[in-house]
């Protein structure tokens, strides 16, 4: 694991865009398309903000989250709502966005469609993720009831989990998936997450998921 300070979060949002930018880019260079897979949550938007602005052909890039909430895209704790506000817009309004949300009741009516969408995007350029203070990433909760099959190197590619700590049910790219991206960065501020991360090293992924992703990872942080 690779671990980046930034003086302020400013500035780690802006050179993070950037680096994801110039990323993107050079896989364009070498392919015909790329793939950037992000987190939804409270921390990413300023960077999506960025990011969305950037010159690159966005028109090449499949976009899709980590994770949904199984809520409607009203919803304001809707991620697919965040991404069309912050990221999916200005130039990046001509990627090409796979939802991971479907009208159907509950979330695993909806896995297999879903999944066909995403399985030619694969594996992923480059994702994105973030972390809780409980050290979940993407719908990986601790105490989560598929999290052991959502780890093992055998899951599917998306997977519906329920935690308590997640609110509503979830529908998450499993560990394979992620860990399968060509370049992997982790967002997080504050001194609460900074320690869940130093927390996570001592611990097993069924303890802390995030661990599963740390190893191949860049991570930034700001207080
Ligand atoms: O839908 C989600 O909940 C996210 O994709 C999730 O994995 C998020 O990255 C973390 O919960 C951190 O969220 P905050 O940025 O809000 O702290």
């Amino acid at each position: 694991m690779k671990f980046v300070e930034y003086p302020d979060r400013e500035f780690l949002m802006l050179s993070l865009a950037n680096k994801i930018a110039g990323e993107l880019a050079d896989f364009l260079r070498r392919e015909d398309r790329a793939s950037l897979c992000v987190p939804g949550g409270t921390t990413p938007g300023p960077m999506f903000d960025t990011l969305s602005g950037v010159d690159i052909d966005w028109s090449k890039i499949a976009v899709f989250l980590n994770d949904e909430r199984w809520v409607p895209e009203t919803s304001p704790r809707s991620n697919t709502r965040l991404l069309r506000e912050r990221l999916l817009t200005g130039r990046a309004a001509a990627a090409q966005f796979l939802p991971l949300r479907a009208d159907t009741d509950t979330p695993e009516e909806a896995l297999e469609g879903l999944a066909a969408a995403i399985e030619p995007h694969l594996p992923i350029s480059v994702l994105l993720l973030g972390m809780g203070d409980d050290m979940h990433t993407a719908s990986l909760f601790p105490g989560a009831d598929r999290l052991e099959e959502a780890l093992a190197d055998t899951a599917p590619l998306l997977m519906a989990l329920r935690a308590e700590a997640a609110g509503e049910p979830r529908i998450t790219l499993t560990a394979p998936a992620l860990k399968g991206a060509l370049a992997i960065h982790v967002l997080i501020t504050g001194a609460a997450k900074r320690e869940a991360l130093e927390r996570a090293q001592g611990l097993t992924p069924l303890e802390a998921p995030i661990k599963a992703l740390l190893a191949n990872a860049t991570v930034h942080w700001a207080e």
